[in-house]
């Protein structure tokens, strides 16, 4: 996944690009700069086999005419593929100019190298079944597909799945990337994304994350500046103790684990309290010296279970919530975390957040919907995690490793989370902080790992971020 590089919606698009039109850039000279960017990377995929361009009517059939006419000019072999009427302006205008062999889609022969521009941003509805079938043909054959924009068939602001096939290689992103390179099908289908640089200014709240910068504890530094996360633990106490070792491993300065379980193997830097019932709870968190709460790794959701969430509710410091403590809150979410004062994370999984939340759209509209109605920063974990703050920004992760679906690695990301936070992290800075390390370690576990396996790699993935 390309760090920190923005994302936006379709219609955001469409109006960078007026802009750059307004700035007197025309139509035509946009899009010999998108279908150069095509030529370029067709051509080093391609490394000499024929190509088989697909063009539709619009402005994505547009580049791709630019595209077959850059390519054929520098030698290669190129036969293009017509579909519908193309668009009156630079669409028209390009199709104009190219002079190669063309024909209909349905006497299509498959070649080596695809390329596909049949739509890209202006993709209205699923693509007509036939349409659809020697598309998905067509590139099965091929030996390497590359999508101009977006493949045909992933809507651009959701990632639904419109019809596009699988087994495209490479979707090279015009100008940005669009929230159908990350989310839902657009994940799997897209292949690997490269980013087009077309000089289209954007300013864009969302942005795929990047790799924060941590601070080395200064010469001044002591247990309780580096901030104090309290964990408490419920029904399940390895779940607890996962998030502990974690905000320990992820630089908090010094971790409490509450509860009333026996103890088991250390680590010995981790400090035990004894809390039984509520009552202790809210004595134990009347102590100043709390940065953080975690509240929700393997808690339970009996009466204790909820006594205790309403306890660490009325906490007047930073809350993570995760796990149970979600299920509990239910679709009363909204209700109850609007009515905090002070700052609230959570980091559902889908399950969890479909439980709390209804709302329409994709999964950025209701993981951003959700943030405004609680006034917390959620984390909405998944094969993409999509983090969004009440402010409205947002930070997208895609493609971290698939072993990490395993029992505790969520636990994990929760403690990740209060370690960030108590080092001074604010609304999505710490979240998209603990996302980072959390993907990274995963990726220096490598495969098959386990929840452990991650807190162990803490360490290694902060000592990339100083
Ligand atoms: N923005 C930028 O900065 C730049 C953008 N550029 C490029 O422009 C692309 C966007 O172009 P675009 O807006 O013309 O839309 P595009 O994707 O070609 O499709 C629209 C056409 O398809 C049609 N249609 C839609 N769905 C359909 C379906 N299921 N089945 C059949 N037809 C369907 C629709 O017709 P209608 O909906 O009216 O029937 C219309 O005719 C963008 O992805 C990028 O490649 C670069 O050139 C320069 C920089
Ligand atoms: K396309």
């Amino acid at each position: 996944m390309i760090p920190g590089a923005p994302i936006v919606t379709a219609a955001e698009m469409r109006a960078a690009e007026q802009a750059v039109f307004a700035r007197g850039v025309s139509q035509d000279e946009l899009m010999e700069r998108a279908g150069s960017a095509v030529a370029r990377e067709t051509a080093r995929f391609a490394a000499g086999r024929p190509i088989l361009i697909l063009a539709g009517p619009g402005n994505n059939g547009g580049d791709a005419y630019v595209a077959a006419r850059l390519l054929r000019n520098d030698g290669h072999d190129v036969s293009l593929v017509a579909t519908g009427v193309p668009a009156p302006g630079a669409a028209e205008r390009m199709h104009a100019l190219w002079q190669g062999p063309t024909s209909s889609l349905y006497a299509a022969r498959p070649r080596p190298m695809l390329v596909d521009g049949l739509f890209g941003t202006g993709l209205t509805r699923p693509l007509e079944r036939g349409l659809a079938a020697v598309f998905a043909d067509l590139s099965k054959q091929a030996e390497f597909t590359l999508a101009i924009d977006l493949p045909s068939g992933i809507d651009t602001d959701t990632g639904g799945d419109l019809g596009a096939p699988g087994g495209i290689d490479v979707s090279l992103a015009l100008g940005a990337l669009k929230p159908g390179h990350l989310l839902d099908a657009g994940l799997a289908r897209c292949g690997t994304v490269l980013l087009a640089d077309l000089d289209i200014p954007v300013d864009a709240r969302w942005r795929t994350i990047a790799r924060p910068s941590i601070e080395t504890p200064s010469a001044h530094s002591h247990k309780y500046s580096r901030g104090l996360v309290a964990v408490i633990e419920g029904a399940m106490p390895g779940a607890a103790r996962l998030a502990a070792r974690a905000a320990m491993a992820g630089g908090a300065g010094y971790v409490v684990l509450a509860g009333d379980r026996p103890w088991g193997e250390g680590p010995d830097a981790l400090v035990r309290r004894e809390v039984r019932s509520a009552e202790d709870l809210a004595e134990f968190l009347a102590w100043d010296r709390i940065d953080a709460v975690v509240l929700g790794p393997g808690l339970g959701r009996d009466r204790r279970a909820e006594a205790f969430l309403s306890v660490a509710f009325a906490a007047p410091c930073p809350l993570i919530l995760d796990g149970d403590a979600l299920t509990l809150l239910g679709t009363g979410a909204a209700r109850w975390l609007g009515t905090r004062d002070a700052p609230t994370w959570i980091t559902p999984h889908s399950g969890e957040f479909d439980r709390m939340f209804a709302g329409a759209g994709s999964k950025i509209d209701r993981t951003l919907a959700a943030a405004a109605e609680t006034r917390a920063t959620i984390v909405h974990k998944g094969a993409d995690t999509v983090i969004a703050s009440p402010k409205g920004d947002v930070r997208l992760l895609a493609g971290a490793s698939p072993w990490l679906s395993t029992a505790g690695t969520g636990d994990v990301l929760a403690g990740l989370l209060a370690a960030q936070v108590v080092q001074g992290g604010k609304g999505i800075v710490p979240a998209e902080a603990a996302a980072w390390l959390h993907a990274r370690a995963a990726q220096l576990a490598g495969p098959a790992l386990i929840a452990d396996d991650l807190i162990a790699q803490l360490p290694k993935a902060i000592s990339e971020c100083l």
